[in-house]
């Protein structure tokens, strides 16, 4: 009898190599502004993709996108054979597609009650039975506990599992975000700056965490990031927005050599630091 028949969560919640996830064509429209315009690129299984370009490129609307708070004006965004355009962004996280933000969005509570919110998305234990403290709700919570606390140690928050997040660094508090994305069990990480308003300390610690989820969970990632230092060690592939539409696409080394990225990014070429 494996987890889930006990009635707790699978340790994955979907087994199995991550699917591709495809964006096809994508465009948007705000009142006359295109942000993104027949946008398409492909984050292959198990990859770590970056997304960059200079501020206004459409990158956050990328993502808003993807997760569901913006719908597109035409377009497809395709998780394996699941199409995912129309969805509300709780059914895409369901369906194994989550997201960090730019900004802390962590509540005032412990790191344990911020993975548990995570985990609520999973419970299938029902309101009533919860409330009760029926012996099934309460297996049930005390194994989506320990999802969490093996969640937390993976991203390195173990020692502060039951500590109250004001009490954190910031760049635990960021870590807090990642694990609790990583609560929902996805197949594929959204992850929007990552180590914005870090040292540089922290950021060599962030890139190691996010190296040590990607292989321990197999899941695939896509992450904007303005840190270019960061995008080379850590991305397998990048494509590259300017104005909305896709200006390169390729390893981080084509990218960097690529004419049309050292004219985007004129005065940055060659450092390889902090271009986009
Ligand atoms: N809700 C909105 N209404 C109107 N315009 C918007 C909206 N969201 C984004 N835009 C515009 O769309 C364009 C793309 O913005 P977006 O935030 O996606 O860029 P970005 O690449 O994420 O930039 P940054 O690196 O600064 O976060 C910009 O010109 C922006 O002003």
């Amino acid at each position: 009898m494996n987890a889930r028949e006990r009635g707790g969560p699978a340790a994955s919640h979907h087994p199995g190599p991550p699917p591709p996830l495809r964006i096809r064509e994508v465009t948007v429209r705000f009142a006359g502004l295109t942000a993104l315009d027949g946008v398409s690129l492909t984050v292959a299984p198990g990859t770590v993709h970056a997304l960059i370009g200079p501020n206004g490129a459409g990158k956050s609307t990328c993502f808003n996108v993807l997760s569901g708070l913006c719908r597109p004006d035409a377009g497809q965004v395709l998780l394996g054979g699941t199409d995912l355009t129309r969805l509300a962004p709780h059914r895409i996280a369901a369906l194994g597609l989550a997201r960090t933000f730019q900004n802390l969005v962590t509540t005032g509570t412990t790191v344990a009650d911020n993975l548990m919110l995570g985990r609520h998305a999973l419970s299938r234990a029902g309101y009533a039975a919860t409330a009760l403290r029926l012996p099934s709700a309460l297996r049930e919570e005390r194994a989506h506990r320990e999802r969490a606390r093996e969640l937390a140690e993976l991203v390195g928050l173990g020692p502060h599992f039951d500590a109250p997040v004001a009490h954190l660094s910031y760049g635990d508090r960021k870590r807090v975000e990642l694990a609790r994305a990583l609560c929902l069990e996805p197949r594929v990480l959204l992850l929007d700056e990552p180590v914005a308003g870090m040292n540089t300390a922290e950021r060599a610690r962030t890139a190691d965490v996010v190296r040590r989820v990607r292989e321990a969970l197999g899941l695939s990632v896509l992450l904007v990031e303005h840190d270019m230092a960061l995008v080379m060690r850590l991305a397998d592939e990048v494509t590259v927005l300017d104005f909305g539409r896709p200006l390169a696409h390729g390893t981080p080394e084509e990218v960097r050599r690529h004419p049309e990225v050292l004219r985007a990014y004129l005065g940055a070429e060659g450092t390889g630091e902090d271009a986009a």
